[in-house]
């Protein structure tokens, strides 16, 4: 784990190194301070003009303080930069995942991990790696200055400072620990949020805004009482450092006035002695945090690997080859969404012949909707073929096969935005022309003209501005916009009032003239205008055939056209 954190940093280690020299000549400069300060004791005993030593202590700290902070401010830029590279890092990764491992995955969770587990890094990286390299430097010369001094006190210093740095290193493996629980904390708290945010609506509906309340602040309690208790084993490690220089201080003084009283050693030395002693507060306290910092980042590191590690899809940019619409054939297709889960397509067979509209219908939970998730190879099959426009759906370089189909969801998601953006998201480079008729085509140019301000009116997060019929039509204008020659539209189940209704039927028989078209159809308006309906039960499909036909042949179709499609028509 450590070396994955020092991948994060190799990148940075020209500008890491120098912000380190800058800040060991800081340190180096605060390091001459006591030696200058001893002179001017020595100047003041020995009657010397005092102004050489004085002016030199001047310079020191002068120097010291500007160096520092240049060598900080480089630490701190690149520590932003660090957290920028991980961040980029992460999301590039999180939108190329599989389907299949995101459904595992909590969005709330993923959040904080692009947003507070990387934060931690940066501590981690800039203060705690470098810092304690200036810090240890700052230990070894204090040492090395004290050894002239004085071996004796040195000797006691060391022997008080081991035995608290062992009590300090017992703690860090719990300081690791609590640290991961308090970030996963964090997570959970996101995806609790998250939760009750992406069902606000249902949220109030349901009056259940307290027990919501309740909920989130339950996990942001638990956030809490996990991060205290790595503040509590960090200020443990806290009071040990102070404890150890405290003793050492005593000691030093016992033993060193014994030896002053005795002649062997010289007060300005005991002053100077100590005033090293109390120079290695600030090294000792920084590599105590530096070591926890190292703690709270691997744990944040550990997080972030657990997406980096996930396999992503295969990237490439599709070349637009042709509109030429395609058909699909699925031959004896068996899935299943794990290992431990019921078979939700258990030898599926059907044929869609390029253009017209085909209708799949069945009862919730047939699988109908698996089936477009697997021609977009969002999930891999099992068993069985599934073929696109004559080529096996494995053959197909990802990136392609999603360039050439269209896929509209049921609740048609739309992005913030302006409606322009929203109509171009599948095709950026689609010319003013195509956007006007593919508004046209799904008659989407009453909206336009009554928006405030057209094509650029915002349509609001999630598209709350649109209505639900008006969502999907914007939905397969997109799909049209991108030249689709499959379009996968998931029918609303939604109540659309008869204008809406006409209009969408409308709009798809249309594109049925020149593309393929799957629906998944909720709409009895949707079959009977359809040119072949595949009704699917069990994970299987039962029959097909068109309406009329169906009606005379199959039970379920007839059952299923009478109550569950909505009566818009008689039969
Ligand atoms: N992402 C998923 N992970 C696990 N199981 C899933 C997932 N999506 C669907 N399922 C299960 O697979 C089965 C078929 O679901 P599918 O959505 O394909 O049915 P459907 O025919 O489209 O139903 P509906 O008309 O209600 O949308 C269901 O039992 C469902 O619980």
């Amino acid at each position: 784990m450590v070396k994955e954190l020092l991948v994060h940093l190799r990148p940075h280690r020209k500008i890491l190194v120098v912000g380190g020299l800058l800040g060991l000549v800081g340190s180096a400069a605060g390091l001459a301070m006591p030696l200058l300060a001893k002179y001017v004791v020595d100047a003041f005993g020995e009657d010397r003009p005092m102004t050489g030593p004085l002016l030199w202590l001047t310079v020191a700290v002068l120097v010291g303080a500007v160096v520092a902070a240049g060598g900080s401010y480089l630490m701190e830029r690149t520590g932003e930069n660090i957290v920028l590279g991980a961040r980029r890092g992460l999301v590039d990764r999180m939108l190329r995942l599989r389907v299949a491992d995101v459904d595992r995955l909590n969005p709330g969770d993923l959040l904080s991990r692009v947003t507070s587990d990387t934060t931690l890094l940066r501590a981690v990286l800039t203060n705690g790696i470098v810092e304690s390299i200036s810090a240890a430097f700052m230990l070894v010369g204090a040492i090395v200055m004290m050894a002239t001094m004085d071996g004796v006190l040195l000797l006691v210093t060391l022997g008080v400072v081991a035995v608290v740095g062992g009590l300090v290193g017992l703690l860090m493996p719990r300081i690791q620990r609590a640290q991961t629980q308090a970030q996963e904390a964090v997570g959970e708290m996101g995806s609790v949020l998250d939760r009750a945010l992406q069902a606000y609506r249902t949220v109030k509906a349901s009056g259940a805004e307290e027990r919501e309340i309740a909920v989130v602040a339950d996990a942001a309690g638990r956030a809490r009482d996990r991060g205290l208790r790595v503040a509590g084993w960090t200020s443990l490690a806290g009071v040990a450092t102070f404890m150890a220089v405290q003793i050492a201080f005593v000691a030093v003084l016992g033993v060193g006035g014994a030896r002053v009283a005795a002649g062997t050693l010289a007060v300005s030395s005991l002053i100077a002695f100590l005033l090293y002693l109390f120079y290695l507060v600030a090294p000792i306290g920084q590599l105590v945090q530096g070591a926890v910092q190292l703690q709270q980042g691997l744990a944040a590191m550990r997080r972030i690997k657990e997406i980096e590690d996930l396999p992503a899809e295969p990237t490439g940019v599709a070349a637009h080859a042709s509109a030429e619409a395609i058909g699909v054939i699925f031959q004896d297709v068996t899935f299943r969404y794990g290992d431990d889960r019921p078979m939700v397509h258990d030898g599926v067979s059907f044929t869609v012949p390029p253009r017209g509209l085909t209708a799949l219908v069945g009862p919730s939970g047939a699988g109908k909707s698996t089936v477009f998730s697997l021609i977009e190879r969002f999930y891999e099959h099992q068993g069985g073929t599934i073929t696109v426009g004559g080529r096996d759906i494995r053959d197909w370089p990802l990136a392609e096969l999603r360039a050439a189909l269209g896929y509209v969801e049921q609740d048609a998601p739309v992005l913030a935005g302006t409606l322009r953006e929203n109509l171009l998201f599948a095709a950026r480079d689609a010319t003013e022309d195509e956007l006007r008729d593919a508004i046209a085509r799904t008659r989407l140019d009453d909206l336009v003209s009554r928006l405030p301000e057209g094509l650029e009116t915002p349509v609001g997060h999630r598209g709350v501005l649109l209505s639900g019929g008006e969502r999907q039509r914007v939905a397969i204008a997109r799909a049209l916009l991108r030249r689709a020659r499959l379009l996968l539209l998931d029918e609303a189940t939604s109540q659309l009032d008869a204008v809406n209704e006409l209009r969408l039927r409308e709009v798809v028989a249309d594109a049925a003239k020149d593309t393929t078209v799957l629906v998944i159809a909720h709409r009895l308006s949707t079959v009977t205008g359809a040119d072949r309906i595949v009704v699917m039960d069990g994970g299987r499909v039962r029959a097909v055939g068109t309406h009329d036909e169906l009606l005379g042949q199959d039970d379920l179709y007839r059952e299923l056209a009478a109550t569950q499609f909505l009566a818009g028509q008689p039969l």
